[in-house]
């Protein structure tokens, strides 16, 4: 099954959305209550500031993870020998957001947090009960409040000419959180993997949204639900020259979460975290 494109305002869309995301790790939806002029505004003020010099008064706190991550510093996907070609900034409600920025990066986040909570119960009314079952509480109620869940403004800047031999704008990776919200970012690039190993760019028209399974919602669910790989590829010709943005929401749990037997939310993203080479 190819990633399906799901009116969110259908009879039938919590079916059709969550067989997606069980067959591909994907979904897409139109139709959805995120208003696109918030994204646009948000693409439009955050390259401002990528392209400015405040942004290393925002460095990131190693401890913390809010604030400003540089492309010296930015994540070498696991596996992979290379640093992606990007820098990012981390939102969390209670870190530091440069003021000018935070009235319309918040509103999305709350715009989409609830959105995901909405998700959440889809996906936990469409998981037959043998799987059902394995969830600890929940799925909407792991992420109420976690203070965990965590905004990436994502600037893939133009491409030099002088990158690394292999180096890509995002290496092949898995979402470490339970779903991720990912507005359609202003330039192509993104891929999933089919089941058959092969890479597919994803279909997405602007002010449509993209929504991943990541492997803590695998791991909660035995691996019904699967977390796919997914990169983003190095533009060509004249789109070597554009900036890329992007809006990631990884949707975390409460630390305390109890995801499987062998894991709760924190023990999880703090191994993955080491293996990002972050903390
Ligand atoms: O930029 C994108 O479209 C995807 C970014 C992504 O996959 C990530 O940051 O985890
Ligand atoms: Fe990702």
């Amino acid at each position: 099954m190819a990633v399906q494109n799901v009116d969110f305002t259908a009879a039938d869309a919590p079916q059709r959305f969550v067989a997606s995301l069980r067959e591909t790790g994907f979904g897409v939806l139109r139709n959805h209550p995120i208003s696109s002029e918030l994204v646009e505004s948000i693409y439009c003020q955050w390259q401002a500031f990528f392209e400015g010099q405040d942004k290393h008064e925002f460095r990131f706190d190693p401890e913390r993870q809010d604030g400003y991550f540089p492309p010296s510093v930015s994540e070498t996907a696991k596996g992979q020998t290379v640093k992606d070609l990007k820098e990012y900034y981390h939102v969390y409600p209670w870190g530091r957001i440069p003021d000018a920025l935070a009235g319309n990066i918040m509103e999305y986040y709350r715009r989409a947090e609830s959105l995901a909570a909405t998700l959440l119960g889809w996906i936990e009314a469409q998981t037959p009960p043998e799987v059902a079952a394995l969830y600890r509480e929940p799925l909407s109620r792991m992420i109420a409040d976690s203070g965990q869940t965590l905004l990436r403004v994502l600037h893939y800047p133009p491409l030099s000419g002088d990158e690394v031999p292999g180096a890509v704008r995002a290496a092949a990776h898995e979402d470490i959180n339970l779903i991720t919200v990912l507005p359609a970012s202003n330039e192509p690039g993104l891929e999933v993997k089919t089941r058959e190993g092969e890479w597919l760019a994803v279909p997405c028209d602007p002010g449509q949204l993209i929504i991943n399974v990541g492997d803590m919602l695998q791991e909660a669910s035995g691996g019904y639900f699967p977390s796919t790989s997914h990169r983003v590829v190095n533009p060509s010709g004249p789109a070597r020259f554009h900036s890329r943005l992007s809006l990631p929401l990884f949707l975390h749990p409460r630390p305390e979460v109890v995801l499987s037997d062998r894991h709760t939310a924190d023990s999880y993203l703090k191994e993955r975290l080491r293996e990002l080479g972050v903390i």
